[in-house]
Parts: structure tokens; sequence; C-alpha cells
């Protein structure tokens, strides 16, 4: 294309956006859909421009990383964003092209103005070691960048410029010009903050520091936008450079003293937080702001040090705002070395642990839920490393998460040494990282890091939970079979591997990870989750599983299901399928008991095993028989209610019998406290404890209508045991979590009674 054709077409784009713009602030414009390709290496330069030799457009070749050189150029239009932030560029020479920037931070879904404000027309850009390549329409070849650490943002006074001449003449310069004064960077940095712009507002400070590097001014201004935009270390390294600034006034010190510690609280210091907002409490007494700050960094500690949760607080707000501000527990486990996982760490306890015993509480290090994302755009990616789709929220984790690093460089080792599958170099045998001591200070004119976005994709492909957080939602749920599960990085959790029949697993309060055990484990064992649903049927495992190269999982659970045999797998599968969709709710009660029964033969092994897929027809039979009303009828569903949890892999030791039960696993008896199921563990179909306790509150509510209080109180203790077993939480979180289904029952009062009289 010519250079009037590039020009049209970033006018046409531009218009385009600014109409979608114009129809959203309306409420009007149809959804647009954007589809992208991940999981391919793409390139990110780790040379520090300086020691890079300078190109240009004619001299660099289509389908290639140009290694060792940096592109210099300008653009040359408004830039619009699709996927990527779109923009023409002119080279020295005058030769224009395409410039694609995916993951640049805050542009995920930037308008028209958040992108001018970054990338003005005439902006110039020093690209390192640029990728040439065909473009997906068109004839014309673009450069892509996917590492937001590849651009330089070159100012007037910059060496790169010295002895440049360019073909075309250049417009004024947007940045200010090299003799502008700390004030006028200042003011201009602020118009910026006003607005709420704290990317731009940073840049600004930034061009001010690049001439004068000690201004406390700038540095604590910027300092001010990063914490606005959780660049945590950048900002606690501005407010340690501001105080080492000779001269400083007392006022500035005391700002610096207060970000400083804000800093330090959202990186996780909380020790060292406390202490300066003490400092700070002690000059300015009056400060009540302050006061928060305090008892937030002590319940933070509390928190890291004592397990000491306040699990129904945490609830409550999870119902308001997904992510939540706790503090990472780690618990009586370690990262080894385990030869035969992929990555080659797993991870194992350090003492014996108990059914219920607290393993980790890890925040999400980034998540991101539907609502964080525009209804206006979809957009989804097809992942060529699982070959999968990628739903719109695993779509939009990869820029999160390079936005994150990118103001937060002390991060960067925690993300990138998880495993990133077999196409990459292995991670460190250990894990985590050590902390750097300092914070590093970051420039988005200049990042002084690397981020590897192919590497990055890798890792979310492999380490990505779909983290469903309890919801105290309506009952029966009213199921959105649009509705999208959030997507979220966790760090330590990550380094746990996978069995089906695993020893622990994982809930989610908002954004909040807990991780319990779920069977005695001894020390030095190791410590797994299940990758999948343990309710999917073994052939829906299987192919989940097989991106990890797990198709062949040795856990118990699979050696079970493939003893059944393939042909047996088949037939079980086509049962299920004819009976999912709803089709259960319709079927006649004789069909239902047919096909209990043909389900039922297609399992060999009938005493241990999980059957989930049984356990749903028990369920539906259950129901069915409770809707009679009959006392035979409800004697018939209890039965079927327990055949249900049999099959989800409870042993319901004496329903029915005597107060003090007794529950007999193969190592030893168990005396528990009136409880119908055995305690000495709980299968990992409890993933979703919502479904169990849903049966055992059904029971509870059958016995009731009986007159059978006994029996009625046993289930809802038992109900209470899952909860607090696989997520914590006492009778009261218990109350507040499922107090729909106890309303929709109406059990609320009984259970009061049960649980906390
Ligand atoms: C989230 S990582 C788990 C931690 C990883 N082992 C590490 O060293 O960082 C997931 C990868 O671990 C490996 N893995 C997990 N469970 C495994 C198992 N049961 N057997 C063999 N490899 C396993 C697979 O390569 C999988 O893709």
């Amino acid at each position: 294309m010519s250079h009037r054709e590039l020009i049209e077409k970033a006018a046409y784009h531009r218009r385009s956006q600014k109409e979608q713009e114009h129809e959203r602030r309306q409420s009007k414009g149809k959804v647009l859909s954007r589809m992208t390709i991940t999981g391919f290496k793409k390139h990110c330069s780790l040379t520090p421009v300086e020691l890079l030799k300078p190109t240009s457009l004619s001299r660099m070749l289509v389908r290639k990383v140009h290694h060792g050189h940096y592109l210099l150029c300008r653009t040359i239009t408004l830039a619009w964003r699709l996927t990527a932030v779109q923009t023409i560029i002119e080279d020295i020479e005058g030769a224009v092209c395409d410039l694609s920037i995916y993951n640049f931070p805050t542009m995920f879904d930037a308008t028209t103005k958040d992108i001018d404000n970054i990338f003005p027309k005439g902006l110039i850009l020093a690209i390192r070691e640029p990728t040439f390549k065909p473009a997906a329409q068109g004839p014309d070849p673009l450069i892509r960048i996917d590492s937001p650490s590849d651009i330089i943002f070159v100012e007037p006074n910059s060496d790169l410029l010295r002895g440049i001449t360019w073909k075309s003449p250049l417009p004024i310069p947007k940045p200010l010009a090299t003799n502008s004064t700390i004030e006028s960077y200042r003011a201009e940095g602020n118009r910026y903050f006003k607005d709420s712009q704290w990317l731009p507002a940073a840049f600004a400070y930034s061009r001010g520091l690049e001439i004068y590097p000690d201004a406390a001014v700038l540095l604590l201004n910027r300092a001010e936008a990063y914490l606005r935009l959780q660049f945590f270390s950048a900002a606690l390294a501005d407010a340690r450079r501001a105080v080492a600034a000779s001269n400083i006034e007392l006022s500035l010190r005391d700002k610096a003293l207060f970000r400083e510690a804000r800093a330090e609280y959202g990186l996780g210091y909380f020790e060292a937080a406390k202490e300066k907002f003490l400092r700070w409490h002690e000059t300015h007494p009056q400060d009540k702001d302050v006061e928060g700050w305090i008892n937030r960094s002590q319940r933070r500690l509390e928190e890291m040090q004592f397990a000491r949760y306040d699990w129904i607080g945490m609830f409550k707000e999870s119902q308001r705002e997904l992510r939540l501000d706790v503090a990472d527990y780690i618990g009586p486990i370690q990262v080894t070395q385990l030869d035969g996982r992929g990555g080659g760490r797993g991870v194992v306890a350090t003492k014996d642990i108990s059914v219920g015993e607290l393993l980790l509480v890890s925040k999400a290090f980034v998540c991101v839920s539907e609502s964080d994302l525009s209804s206006k755009e979809t957009r989804m990616s097809v992942d060529m490393l699982s070959s999968t789709l990628n739903t719109p929220t695993q779509s939009a984790t990869v820029s999160r998460i390079v936005q994150k690093i990118y103001g937060n460089p002390a991060f960067h080792d925690f993300v990138f040494h998880l495993y990133a599958g077999p196409d990459y170099d292995p991670p460190p045998c250990s894990y985590p990282p050590i902390l750097p001591e300092d914070p590093i200070p970051a420039s988005p004119l200049r990042p002084n890091l690397t981020i590897d976005a192919g590497r990055l994709e890798a890792i979310c492909t492999y380490n990505c939970f779909e983290p469903v957080p309890l919801l105290c939602q309506d009952f029966p749920p009213d199921h959105d079979v649009n509705a999208v599960n959030p997507t979220a990085l966790y760090l330590l959790p990550s380094l746990l591997n996978h069995s089906c029949g695993s020893n622990a697993l994982w809930t989610c309060i908002g954004d909040v990870m807990i991780i319990r055990a779920i069977a005695p484990i001894s020390a030095g064992t190791e410590v797994t989750l299940p990758y999948t649903s343990t309710m999917s049927s073994f052939a829906e495992r299987r192919q989940k599983l097989q991106k990890h190269m797990l198709s062949e999982c040795d856990c118990w659970l699979c050696e079970e299901n493939r003893k059944d045999g393939e042909e047996v797998l088949r037939l079980r599968d086509s049962l299920v399928s004819q009976l999912m969709g709803g089709r259960l709710r319709a079927m006649p009660l004789t069909r239902l008991k047919e096909f209990e029964k043909q389900l039922e033969s297609t399992y060999s092994t009938k005493s241990l095993s999980l059957r989930p897929e049984l356990s749903l027809l028990h369920t539906a039979i259950a129901e069915r028989l409770s809707s009679t009303g009959t006392v035979n009828a409800i004697q018939g569903a209890l039965r079927q209610y327990i055949k249900a949890l049999a099959c989800l892999g409870f042993s319901v030791v004496s329903d029915g019998q005597a107060s003090t039960r007794m529950s007999s696993s193969k190592s030893k008896t168990h005396m528990t406290k009136a409880l119908p199921i055995a305690t000495d563990r709980i299968p990992a179909t409890a993933q979703l404890p919502q479904h169990i306790i849903t049966i055992m509150l059904r029971m509870a509510q059958q016995y009731l209508s009986l007159g059978d209080q006994h029996n009625s109180a046993g289930w809802i203790q038992a109900a209470q045991w899952v909860s607090k077993t696989v997520v914590g939480g006492d009778g009261q979180f218990f109350m507040i979590v499922y107090s729909h289904i106890l309303e929709h029952f109406d059990l609320q009062s009984f259970a009061r009674k049960v649980l906390l009289v």
C-alpha cells in the first residue's frame, strides 16, 4: 500500500472506532467479536537498545526477527485499536508500514482518547529487534510487537536521535521541548492525573525525570500515579528515591513515607508497611485514614502468620467484589524437586497432615471475570498449545499479567519461573524465587525488564485456573448457559501436580484460593489437586488432561476406570449423553429406573470407586420420589440420596441409627459426633461443595417432613462438616453461605438450632 493509502486506512479505522464509542455511550451498537491466535513463540528482545544497531524498513526482510537491530520510527497517524493497538509508522528514510502493538499496559480496552494519550501522532519510537511479518489480511507486511518491553519511547534529547536526519520533516515534538521546567512536566502530569489517566501522567512525570532525575516532586507524583495503577514496586522505588534526594522538603518527605507504606502494603510487605503507617500516625494523630491502614496491615500479618482469616467477612465482601484484600498463608507444605513431572517440581507435606487442615491460602496474581470485560466486545483466542478455544476471560489474562509485571518488575520471576510446557526451557528447580531486596525502578519510557509474551501465554495455558467463587446465589441456581467462568493465575498453587483422586482440594472465596487436605497426608507425601472436575466422566477428564500429557493419568481413579474397559466406558458415555440436556427432568420414573440399572451395570467395581454419572441419576430419581410426598416415596428417595452420596465417594455409615455413630475406614475406626458419614477423608467430588451440601440438606428436609429431627440434624451437621472441611468457617459461615438453600428447604430455623445454639 502506498503512503496515502495507509493514511486513508488509518483514518477509516479511527472513524469506525470513534463511531463505535459514540454508539456505546448511547448504549447502542452491535457486539464486536475479535479472534486471535495464541500459544506460538514470539520474540522479545533481551538486548539493551544501546547495544543494538539501527536498521530501516528497506533493509528488513519479511518473516524475520531482526536480531541485533532496532528500528527508529515515528507514528504518522492517530492510532486505533483492534485486538492490538494499531498505527502507521515511518522510518527515517520515509518508508511507511503498519505497526501492531499487543499487550501494552492499560490498552486492552482503551478508547481513542486513552490511546492518543500514550501513542499520539508524531511519537518517536525505537523498536528493539523488530519482527517483520505478513499481515493476516492484505498484502503488506507489518511490524508486530508482543512484548511492551521491546518499545523505547524516544525523547527529543535522546542519544538515539543524535546525528539523525529524517527524510520527511518532523512535526513539533509532542513531548515537551527539552528546555521545559520541572514545574511544566509536573503540570502536564497533573492534568492527566486529574483526569484519572494514570499511565499518561506517569509518562509525563517520567519525561521530566529524564532531564531532572532527582526531582523529588516528579518522583513522588509518579509514585502516586503508579499506586493508582497498582504498580507497587515501581511506586516503592520512586518513593524511596525521593526520600534519598538531598534537600527534600519535610512535607515531601512525609508524603514519601506514606506512599512508601502503601506500596509496601500492595507488595505484601505488611510488617514494613505497618511500621511506616505507625510512624506517620505519630506525626499526624488526627488522620483517621491511617488508622484504617494500620488495622489492615495488622490483619494481614495475622492471616499470613497464623491463618487467622475472617471467613464470614471475606465471603460477604466477595459478594460485592471479586478481588479481596487478603494476605497469603503457607501451611505445612513445601516445593520440592519431583522427577517425572513436567517442570520437575511438586509440593510435599512437611508434617503429618489431617483431613480439613489448611495448606495454602493464595490470592490470585491476576483474576479476570466476565464483569471486567466490555459487554460490547467479545475476544476469543485459539490456543495452539492446547488446541482449544480460549474463553474471553482466558483471552484477557495475558495482557493483565503483562501489565502487572510491567509495573512490578519484582514479580517477574514469580510468574516466569512457573512451568511453561515442553517447548520451553525447564523452570528452575526451586520455587518461589527470592524477592529482590531493593525495589526495581521502572520508567514507561524505557522498560528495564523483559516480558516474553510467548512464554507467558504458555505459562497461562499450563497454569491458569477457573476459580468459580462461592456464591450466595438463588436456589435452585438460575444457570446462565452463556456465563463465562473467571480465569486466574495463582503462583504457589501452580506448583501442585494433578491427581483425579487427589488428597487436597481447592475452592475460592472471591479471587482467594483455599487449599485444604481431604485425606490424611503423611510427612513427605506429595500433595495433589484435581486439574479437572471429578464430577466429569473418565472420557471428559482424559480429554481435559491431554494438554498436560496426562491422558494416561496413573491415579487410582483412572486405573479403576480403565479396568472397566473401552467398550463399557463408551456405553456409559452414550447412556449419559441420552440423559443430559434437561432430559432427566422430563423422563418418567420407570424410564429413569431402567437407565439406573443399565448405568449401574457399566461399573465393574461397585464398592470404592466414584461414579459421578450414576449419582446424577440417583439424585434425579430421589427428586422425583420426594415430590410424591408419601411416606414410602420419601423413604425411597432417602435411599436414593444415600446411593447418590456413595457414588460421589462418601461412606454413609449409619443413616437413621443411634446418636453416636461409627465410621470405619480401612486404616482406623473413627468416632464422630453423630455424623452419618465417615469423616476420615472427603472425596474429591466435593470440589464444588454446593452440589453435595444440597443433597445433604435435601435429606435433612425429608427427614424433618417424616418428623425425624434426629436424622435431620445429623445431615445438617454433615453438610456443615463438608463445608468446614473443604472451605473453612464455622456454623455461622455455613448459615450465611448456604442461606438460599436452607431457605428453599425451609430449614433455616431448625439449622440455626442445630448449628448455632
Ligand atoms: C501447573 S504445572 C504443575 C507444577 C509443575 N510440575 C512444575 O514443576 O512447575 C502442570 C504441569 O505439571 C505436570 N504434571 C502435573 N501433574 C502431573 C502428574 N500427575 N504426572 C506427571 N506430570 C504432572 C504436567 O506437565 C503439567 O502440565
